[in-house]
């Protein structure tokens, strides 16, 4: 691994008998995109907290851009930027003012605060918006403000909670590039809090799954789902040229199949399609039209066994294909049995 910039052993936080964080050991290189994921109350913030000295660990260490964030947290705050899912501005000012003020807070000269924030807002698109009261943006721009704001500082590490909740697709898309060529082009090393995965998946290059205050998996989304497959679990997709009824059930019934679900998955909850007790499929209607199951195997090599099923129906089988995990599945299944404390 390339030099790290954060450095974190066995780091434990207690809250009386609760372990908010046991033994953490994660190491994260200069200039990664690390996504941080975890149900609620996982651990995730109070991890934070203590990288940024804000909160004392019970025991273990937190270098941060070379320092311990408990001994010197000063230091580290110089280095690192933490954007907070909500972000507190002045709404009655402008983006440029806010972030003028961010600037001499942090020690910048009035010239230079001034030359930083517009060139901030351009490098974040907000040029246009930069006389407009932070009242009247957005929830997106605020978001690209937000990243402005800490980025002002000019630090080598920022971490980013829930930096896309409540923007719209195409912003979501915006931000999410903005923030990955910032850490490409300037070397930035980003740590993302997110639950929405698909999100995390396309901009990060390595993951860490938090539950119960452990780190339960960590890598790159390929590692994850390479550990997956490894484990003989398979999905297989199927396309059919009809409805043959009880073929859910019928899947369902095959030794090592563990689920079927009918795609896409947003119409099942719709029309109700899939039997929350068993995982069967109910296929009533829809005669004349393809149909498209993803079935879930805890065992390899079931793709003959199911082929002969869909034949057995005397429906054509158009297509079947073994599809690769993602990271939902890899979300799902190392968090199986685990809601929360
Ligand atoms: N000051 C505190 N006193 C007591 N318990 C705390 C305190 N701070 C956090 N906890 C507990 O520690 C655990 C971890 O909380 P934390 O906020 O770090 O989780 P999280 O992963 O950030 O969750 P979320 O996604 O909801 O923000 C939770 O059970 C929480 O209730």
């Amino acid at each position: 691994m390339a030099e790290a910039i954060i450095a974190l052993r066995q780091l434990s936080k207690h809250y009386g008998d609760k372990k908010a964080v046991d033994r953490l050991d994660l190491e994260i290189a200069r200039g990664e995109i690390f996504g941080l994921l975890g149900p609620n109350g996982a651990g995730k913030t109070t991890t934070i907290l203590m990288m940024l000295g804000l909160t004392e660990p019970t025991a273990g260490s937190a270098l941060v851009c070379g320092s311990d964030a408990t001994r010197h947290p000063l230091e580290v705050k110089r280095r690192v930027g933490y954007m907070p899912d909500d972000i507190g501005f002045y709404e009655d000012r402008s983006g440029l003012d806010n972030l003028i003020f961010t600037a001499r807070l942090n020690g910048v000269s009035p010239r230079d605060a001034a030359d930083r924030a517009e060139a901030l807002l351009r490098r974040v698109g907000l040029e246009e918006a930069a006389d407009q009261r932070v009242g009247t943006y957005s929830r997106g721009m605020r978001q690209r403000l937000g990243l402005a704001d800490v980025l002002i500082k000019r630090p080598q590490v920022v971490i980013l909670d829930e930096p896309t909740l409540g923007i719209d697709p195409q912003g979501v898309r915006e931000l999410l590039a903005l923030i990955s060529d910032l850490s490409r082009k300037e070397g930035l090393t980003v740590l993302l809090c997110s639950h929405h995965l698909h999100q995390v998946q396309q901009i990060c290059d390595r993951v860490g799954l938090f539950v119960r205050g452990r780190l339960i998996a960590c890598g790159t989304i390929e590692a994850l789902a390479e550990q997956l497959n490894a484990s003989g679990t398979a999905q297989i997709e199927l396309r059919l040229a009809g409805w043959p009824p009880d073929i859910g059930a019928r899947l369902q019934a095959l030794q090592g199949v563990t689920a079927v679900r009918r795609l896409p998955e947003e119409s099942e909850q719709a029309s109700g399609a899939t039997d929350a007790e068993t995982g069967g499929v109910h296929v009533e209607h829809g005669q004349g039209q393809e149909l498209r199951l993803l079935v879930e195997c805890a065992a390899p090599g079931l793709a003959p066994a199911i082929a002969a099923e869909v034949h057995a129906s005397g429906t054509a089988l158009l297509e079947l294909r073994r599809v690769a995990y993602g990271l939902d599945d890899i979300y799902r299944t190392y968090f199986e049995g685990e809601d929360g404390p």
